[in-house]
């Protein structure tokens, strides 16, 4: 019964940062962490050994958690610089009780972003990501077969006929994306040097200093992603022969 309650206080807490009514649901929350948070993780994140860098194309990342895998994920330990965070966000009430088990770090130059795409079904639907260093606007896109089909195909399909919103995010924010926002659209970060402060921004009256004709130009940013992987394996499969 006290759980309960509890639950439900966390409920009626989270609910001044929820930014969208519909379709469910973005929770946006400035200063997650203190500057001195944000500059501690940065360090820690720059003084990762050079493998543990996997570079792409428009970015490079850190994989902390394990690898996940439809067949299941192979659980690393989680160094505690990093496990003060997931322990604080299992703590907001968003993951039915569980702690978040995997972190992906991504760093972005000036100019870089990430192509709209979706999760996937090897995470527990409510992500959650902590920004540093920059800010950066996250868009969200309607699948193509939700578009309304309008007597021209190409205008319907294009990438600004599928926007949904947007949201502002600041460096020590948070942002939570779960349910339908998570499962039903595509989201990503445009390659651009600046971002221009539109009323197609969301959350502006969650944000600190931040008003509709600004123009915030991009530095290096890195997020760090965590979310719960469910399906974790027990034991690593032991394949040599015992001594
Ligand atoms: O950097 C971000 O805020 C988004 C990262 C992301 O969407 C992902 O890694 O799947
Ligand atoms: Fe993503």
């Amino acid at each position: 019964m006290a759980s309960e309650t509890n639950n439900k206080d966390q409920e009626e807490n989270l609910l001044k940062y929820k930014v969208l009514e519909i379709p469910d649901t973005i929770l946006y929350i400035p200063n997650f962490i203190s500057e001195q948070e944000e500059k501690d993780l940065l360090d820690h994140v720059y003084s990762a050994p050079k493998p543990k860098w996997t570079h792409l194309s428009n970015r490079r990342l850190q994989n902390w958690g394990g690898l996940p895998h439809p067949k299941g994920m192979v659980a690393e330990n989680i160094p505690q610089w990093l496990k003060i965070y997931t322990e604080r966000i299992a703590k907001l009430g968003i993951f039915a009780g569980q702690t978040p088990n995997h972190i992906l770090v991504n760093e972005y130059l000036t100019g870089q972003g990430i192509m709209p795409h979706e999760d996937g079904p090897l995470f527990y639907p409510t992500v959650t990501t902590i920004s540093l260093g920059s800010s950066t606007v996250l868009d969200f896109y309607h699948h193509l077969n939700q578009c309304v089909q309008t007597s021209s195909e190409t205008t319907s399909s294009s990438l600004e006929n599928r926007h949904l919103t947007s949201i502002f995010l600041e460096p020590r924010s948070l942002i939570v994306v779960k349910d339908a926002m998570y499962e039903s659209y595509l989201h990503g970060i445009d390659q651009r040097q600046e971002d221009e402060i539109t009323d197609k921004i969301a959350n502006l009256s969650h944000c600190q200093d931040v008003t509709t004709g600004d123009i915030r130009s991009r530095t290096t940013r890195v997020s760090l992603t965590i979310r719960i992987v469910p399906k974790v394996l027990k034991n690593k499969l032991f394949f040599g022969k015992k001594a």
